[in-house]
């Protein structure tokens, strides 16, 4: 692993595909499909927006909320539904589901890798809310208020689409992720799962569809289906980047934020994606937030077995898988 990542070391700003050229008119039933599994993306509008906390302002709101840090595993009781089908040293016992922040798990290279492959596949596209969502192994990228195929995109606009080696250090931090949740969790056999996906939350765009509203509180188990472990992965730092946008982690019973995590480059939160853990994103103010979702399951039928395999091979390779 090269140099750990840096905290306030703000490149260039997100949210710079402005200028980049935007296919219009891209639609395809496939599209649809592939981007069905997406569409519940972040929170999905529930009842409109959540009310405030307490007196509502910012100042009640930051003295309620723990702000947690990175640290051993908090562990917390499971809630027994959410982990069917149970699969034995792979999803948690009972008592032991329960989160973790860690600093450092990938390098600043890493951070920069990982924002480039981002950026170059926003520049496609850009959802006409805050929220533009880039998912490489099923192809969803938000133009406007749907989704297009990344790949066809590349096609369509005649850009170079990715490489598998391109894409070689987005596989490894998967793997990383993947063995930093099994050494957390103390399990083993953890796959990744659909969907996996890049989120950027631009603030100078207001809500234009209810899936723009990342803001509500929401279960990622019920949210995806096939997690059971959710990681998210910070490329922004809040307070450089953009301001506002923890994640809070809310009540089960009351589903009010009551606790919060704020997102700097190379942070990873990693969590039992069941109903012990609503969360939800806060507001973005300004700016512009950039961060990795990757989940992993425990059932074979619901794994990703061919991960980013829409890439180009390398030129003189005849194949270089990048197999999940
Ligand atoms: O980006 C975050 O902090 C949270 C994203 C999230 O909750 C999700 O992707 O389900
Ligand atoms: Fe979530």
């Amino acid at each position: 692993m090269g140099k750990r990542a840096r905290r306030g070391g703000s490149r260039e700003k997100e949210g710079q595909e402005e200028g980049a050229p935007r296919l219009r008119v891209l639609t395809a039933v496939a599209v649809a499909a592939l981007a069905s599994g997406v569409l519940g993306l972040l929170a999905l509008a529930r009842g409109g927006p959540r009310p405030a906390q307490g007196d509502g302002s910012a100042v009640s709101r930051s003295l309620r909320l723990e702000e947690l840090q990175p640290g051993p595993v908090r562990r917390v009781s499971c809630h027994a539904k959410s982990y069917r089908p149970i699969v034995p040293g792979c999803t948690p016992a009972p008592n032991d589901c329960g989160f973790r922040i860690v600093d450092g798990l990938i390098s600043q290279e890493e951070v920069d890798a990982l924002r480039k492959i981002a950026q170059r596949g926003m520049a496609l596209g850009g959802g006409a809310g805050g929220p533009t969502i880039l998912d490489l192994h099923s192809g969803a990228l938000s133009l406007e208020d749907k989704f297009i195929d990344v790949w066809m995109a590349f096609n369509l606009s005649r850009r170079k689409a990715y490489t598998q080696s391109e894409l070689l250090v987005y596989h490894e931090v998967t793997q990383r992720l993947a063995a930093e949740v099994e050494a957390t969790f103390g399990v083993s056999g953890v796959m990744l799962t659909s969907p996996t996906f890049f989120s950027r939350i631009s603030a100078d765009r207001p809500p234009r569809i209810p899936n723009d509203e990342y803001w509500h509180s929401h279960i990622d188990k019920q949210q995806y289906g096939s997690f059971v472990y959710t990681v998210l992965l910070y490329l922004s730092d809040q307070g450089v980047d953009f301001e506002g946008g923890s994640l809070c982690f809310d009540s089960p019973k009351t589903k009010r934020a009551v606790s919060r995590v704020a997102p700097h480059p190379g942070r990873a939160v990693l969590f039992t994606s069941g109903e012990e853990h609503p969360h939800h994103v806060e507001q973005v103010t300004s700016g512009s937030r950039l961060a990795l979702t990757v989940a992993f399951t425990c059932n074979p039928d619901t794994a990703i077995h061919n991960f980013l395999g829409r890439a180009l091979p390398d030129e003189g390779s005849s194949n270089s898988d990048t197999n999940g």
